[in-house]
């Protein structure tokens, strides 16, 4: 059996039960149950303002909420956010946020900091993922194109090793060339390295072409879900099209 193989086998599942959240008085998630299968790459899908960003902020703990979130044996919301990440999730934000006036090696030594055994591996198997970033090392991250900078935001997360990678529309405003290889290198790191991954995303080529199963979010409930085969013209039409 090759490591890929083995780390799906123990991933940890992401398990959500009765979710709720508020932001005020408004009711943004309502009774959410979303299962991301082990060893997948889970496409989070629905219309603009139904909930997918608040989603992976709860995952996170960016924003309070209500229910269960387990990963593997872990109830996340009973751990504040900073615990969370050391349990192996990462997470890549809708716009990127990655330091500007720190060069490209820098943004990525930061996580390493943070790592307890300062391990440098990760940052070989990033420079191979992503030649580009190991090319500009030197570039101050706010120069990069934003295409770059995505990626640069990737690697930053992948720096912990993460079982669970988690993005919020990672191929937002970036160039085809790019949203293709950022599509390349998430099938790769599911494939190879066996990465279990939770992605919102608006464009549903692009999630049909990278995901294995997908989950619909419509006013804030869980409405559909399934593989990305069984994602149809009629669920398309009656929940994702303006
Ligand atoms: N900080 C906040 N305070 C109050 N309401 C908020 C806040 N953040 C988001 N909302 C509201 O919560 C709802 C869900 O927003 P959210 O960003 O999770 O949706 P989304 O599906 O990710 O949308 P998009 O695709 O536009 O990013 C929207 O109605 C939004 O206006």
């Amino acid at each position: 059996m090759n490591d890929a193989v083995q780390k799906i086998d123990t991933a940890p599942s992401l398990t959500i039960r009765g979710l709720d959240q508020y932001y005020g008085g408004s009711h943004i998630l309502w009774d959410v149950d979303l299962d991301v299968t082990p060893g997948a790459i889970s496409c989070l899908i629905g219309r603009n303002g139904m909930g997918k960003t608040t989603l992976l902020k709860t995952v996170m703990g960016l924003v309070p909420a209500t229910g269960e979130i387990r990963f593997g044996d872990t109830d996340l919301l009973k751990l504040p956010a900073d615990k969370r990440a050391g349990l192996g999730i990462g997470y890549v934000p809708q716009g990127r946020e990655i330091f500007g006036q720190l060069s490209v090696a820098e943004n990525l030594e930061l996580g390493l900091y943070v790592r307890r055994d300062r391990s440098r591996a990760a940052l070989d198997r990033i420079f191979e993922l992503f030649p580009v970033l190991k090319d500009m090392r030197s570039r101050r991250g706010g120069d990069l194109s934003g295409g770059q900078q995505q990626q640069l935001a990737i690697a930053r997360a992948l720096v912990f090793d993460p079982t669970l990678l988690i993005l919020d529309e990672p191929c937002e405003g970036i160039q085809p060339n790019i949203v293709a290889q950022i599509g390349d290198t998430l099938e790769k790191l599911n494939r190879e390295d066996g990465l279990t991954v939770l992605l919102v995303e608006q464009k549903l080529p692009f999630a049909r072409r990278v995901a294995d199963e997908f989950r619909i979010l419509d006013n804030g409930r869980l409405v559909a879900q399934g593989n990305i085969d069984e994602l149809t013209n009629e669920i398309v039409n009656r929940h994702l099209s303006v």
